[in-house]
């Protein structure tokens, strides 16, 4: 029996049931046991068969000082969806008629839809009540494929991923894909799609090529002009069966292997990325508002830094140190950058060596100043302080010395293969990007304390260590 006439009402409440299961959501961000929830928009795609309703809501939150706005596909079956069980939202009676709601991304018919509006460059409206429209583009290099399974990975995600194992049309395995169903909605352009699709195009094989995204528009009451626009969703090659470089780092730490040759590496790539971002968008001498606005963001994260680990305030005069020489120095330009850079952004792809991911910047930032032209620093900065976060994972352990002694050499590799491929001699900015390195620190403070408790302790021992170290030597 087909259900794809059948339509939740339409109305601005949420169902009970769904309001209750999104509360439990990893992507869920608020903390409040009460959310405000509404729906504010919504758009339907077409199942090829004609015999699963697809609705694709936008709720908002309003529980916290500031709303978030959630992605929440959803799908209405007249029966059972088979291995569904576990995906299922409700089970409720529409019209008189059973009706079995389903979190999307979980539904074959969903993610078939969703992937045939990318490759079709298709466009999908809602009426006027629920005012959201969802528009599909395909990559330059996207190949005719057909779906033959899909899943959604599994693990910690701030965002929902979609596996597909596809098929040519003359039935030959292709590359698997991986669609990012983006959950918080903001308005503006998402840089991980930006940047990485402009990678792709460009034919770089420092990232995983990009195959379509979805762009939408929608009502957004926290918006002055009511109305937002952005992306929805971004798919990729899916590169199966490899680790980030997190847990090569991990393992090699744990047994005592010099990380010293990946990491030199693992610096040239990010080298070679920040040329390519160079070549693809525009750079520019950095402006004294621009260097104002960064020391002044430094600034507020040493205090939130403090607000969340009290302690920390008995380095607050050496990190305002640390901070002043920063500001004397001279700066290097400002383009884009990766934003968010650590260990588990990155892949170790056999044959191909590392492979970057996720451009989208610190989830904790507002999206528009993510795609804001940055320094690279940044970016080596958070590989350093990732280095440091291995040592601080075994800082318990009976080998901590030994692991300590792993993680300056990765750095020093790391730096090494940045500075050879670049030919920037990064120590020669030693009192900026030691800045930096402070500032990701006092940032990982404020996210352990939100996220995981457990390992604030890392961080608010960098930050000891950081503001007070002897700046006479010029290594890692
Ligand atoms: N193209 C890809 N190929 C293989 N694995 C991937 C790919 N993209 C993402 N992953 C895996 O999914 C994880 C989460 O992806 P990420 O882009 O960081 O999502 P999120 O922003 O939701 O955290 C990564 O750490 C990686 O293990
Ligand atoms: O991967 P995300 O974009 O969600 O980044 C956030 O979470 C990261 C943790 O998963 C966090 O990274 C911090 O922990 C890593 C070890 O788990 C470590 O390698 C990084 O250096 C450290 O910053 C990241 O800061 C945060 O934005």
């Amino acid at each position: 029996m087909s259900v794809s006439a059948v339509r939740i009402p339409p109305s601005r409440e949420v169902r009970p049931a769904l309001a209750d299961w999104i509360q439990h959501q990893r992507w869920f961000a608020s903390s409040s046991k009460h959310p405000v929830l509404s729906r504010v928009g919504m758009w339907s795609l077409v199942d090829h068969r004609h015999q699963v309703g697809l609705e694709t809501h936008l709720i908002l939150d309003e529980s916290a000082a500031t709303p978030v706005l959630y992605q929440v596909p959803l799908s209405f079956r007249s029966s059972t969806l088979l291995g569904g069980d576990r995906a299922l939202i409700e089970r409720a009676s529409i019209d008189g008629k059973p009706v079995f709601i389903y979190d999307g991304p979980h539904d074959p018919a969903y993610t078939r839809a969703l992937l045939g509006l990318m490759l079709d460059d298709e466009a999908e409206r809602s009426d006027a009540f629920h005012d959201a429209s969802a528009e599909g583009h395909h990559a330059l290099t996207s190949s005719d494929i057909r779906v033959t399974d899909s899943h959604v990975l599994r693990g910690e995600q701030s965002n929902t991923s979609i596996i597909y194992d596809l098929v040519h049309p003359n039935g030959k395995p292709a590359q698997p894909v991986i669609c990012k169903v983006f959950r918080a909605l903001s308005n503006g352009p998402n840089p991980d799609v930006v940047v990485q699709s402009a990678l792709s195009d460009a034919g770089s094989r420092l990232i995983p090529r990009a195959v379509g995204n979805v762009t939408g528009t929608w009502r957004d009451p926290r918006e002055a002009s009511g109305r937002a626009s952005g992306h929805l969703a971004f798919a990729q090659e899916f590169i199966p069966e490899v680790e980030d470089a997190w847990r090569v780092a991990l393992r090699s730490a744990d047994a005592g292997e010099s990380f010293a040759a990946p990491a030199r590496a693992l610096g040239e790539a990010t080298a070679q990325v920040h040329a390519e971002l160079a070549r693809l968008f525009p750079v520019h001498g950095t402006t004294a508002a621009e260097k104002a606005a960064i020391m002044a963001s430094m600034r507020e994260r040493a205090a939130q830094a403090v607000a969340e680990v009290p302690s920390l305030a008995a380095e607050s005069e050496a990190v305002e140190q640390v901070f002043r020489l920063a500001e004397e120095t001279p700066w290097p330009d400002c383009q884009r950058i990766h934003g968010d850079y650590h260990l588990g952004q990155v892949l170790a792809v056999p044959g191909r060596g590392w492979v970057l991911l996720d451009f989208e910047g610190e989830p904790m930032r507002p999206l528009l100043e993510r795609s804001e032209p940055d320094v690279t620093l940044r970016d080596v900065a958070g590989m350093l302080r990732s280095f440091d976060y291995v040592a601080g994972t075994y800082a318990q352990s009976p080998h901590a010395a030994a692991v300590s002694e792993w993680a300056h050499v990765a750095r020093d590799a790391f730096l090494d293969g940045y500075i050879a491929r670049s030919g920037l001699d990064l120590r020669a900015q030693r009192a900026l990007l030691d800045a930096f390195e402070l500032d990701k620190a006092l940032y990982e403070v404020s996210y352990e304390a939100r996220n995981r408790p457990d390992w604030v302790s890392i961080p608010a021992n960098a930050i000891r260590y950081l503001a007070r170290r002897d700046r006479s030597r010029v290594d890692a």
